[in-house]
């Protein structure tokens, strides 16, 4: 009999709920003895091979990950979605940049969504939506949105298709909001969803993958405490600013941390524009918020 193969979308003490990755059939599994005695346990996000006997559906394998996170605890991550805004909250870029050099060193893909740009419109909240933009579509995909216009939300569908995201992003800038719009066409998955979401506002119990109709998984548990912030140090800081990258090999010292060296590409580029002078101040000061700790990690 051969096994078919299935995500984790839940996981219980001693089994799983799993999606068949062949038929999209949602089914609960039982974990074989074997497991528990190696103190192995599937995670949500985790790709398993299943066996059926009649209706005795049985976990017989579970597959090496490609990633794992640990908030939430989730395998398989192909991309985060940062949602953030321009007002309302203003998010500081600062808390943007701490998000991002997460994900650089965890080597995800991210997507950037700025939410609520109905709200920007004076000709200087304007002006920062396009800085925004220019500074960050350089390295990630940006898109922008609101829930009034609903622009652009094809394409969030597009970019979420098919792939299993997890989403971060501050209090209040409309993630709740964002994932119903998505889901809106899921008339039985509803509800679910936002007792899921209820729940999620208020503890942090277990994440759980919802499946998106259009093909694709997102984790239920939007909280900007998403990833670790662990395992920073002065000296590799600077790998995690992608636009550092291959200028940095113009700096006159090879290991150039980019600031008070002589001859600094960086701080050159600075000057000339071609490197966001935001983008690089968060960088001093993470690089300082990191000098100070005793351990010397974040
Ligand atoms: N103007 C405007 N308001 C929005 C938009 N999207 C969401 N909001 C409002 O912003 C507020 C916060 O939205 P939520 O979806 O609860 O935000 P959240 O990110 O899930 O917040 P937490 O659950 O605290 O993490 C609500 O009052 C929404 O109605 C938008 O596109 N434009
Ligand atoms: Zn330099």
């Amino acid at each position: 009999m051969s096994w078919k193969k299935a995500v984790v979308t839940r996981f219980h003490s001693n089994m799983v709920t799993a999606m068949d990755i062949d038929s999209g059939e949602r089914f609960e599994c039982m974990l074989r003895g074997k497991f528990k005695q190696q103190k192995i346990r599937p995670i949500v996000g985790d790709y398993i091979e299943y066996s059926s006997d009649n209706d005795n559906l049985k976990v017989e394998n579970i597959l090496p990950q490609k990633n794992r996170l640990y908030r939430p605890n989730i395998a398989n991550v192909d991309q985060v979605v940062l949602v953030t805004t321009l007002k309302d909250p203003e998010v500081d870029l600062l808390i943007v940049d701490k998000f991002l050099i997460q994900a650089e060193k965890e080597k995800l893909d991210v997507l950037i969504i700025v939410n609520k740009v109905d709200l920007l419109n004076t000709d200087e909240e304007k002006f920062k939506l396009e800085k925004f933009i220019n500074t960050y579509s350089e390295m990630y995909d940006v898109i922008t949105t609101s829930k009034f216009s609903m622009e652009n939300i094809n394409l969030i569908k597009d970019n979420l298709k098919n792939k299993i995201s997890t989403m971060a992003g501050m209090s209040g800038v409309g993630k709740s909001s964002l994932l119903n719009i998505i889901n809106k066409d899921l008339s039985l998955k509803t509800g679910e969803i936002s007792d899921k979401l209820k729940r999620g506002k208020h503890t942090t119990t277990f994440t759980e993958l919802l499946y998106l109709d259009f093909g694709g998984f997102i984790a239920d548990t939007p909280g900007f405490a998403n990833l670790e912030l662990l395992g920073f140090d002065t000296n590799s800081l600077k790998d995690f600013f992608p636009e550092f990258d291959v200028l940095s090999a113009y700096c006159a010292f090879s290991n150039c941390a980019h600031i008070n060296e002589p001859d600094c590409e960086i701080k050159r580029c600075v000057d000339s524009g071609e490197i966001s002078k935001s983008r690089y101040n968060n960088y001093l000061h993470i690089y300082s918020e990191i000098s100070k700790r005793r351990d010397k990690k974040w």
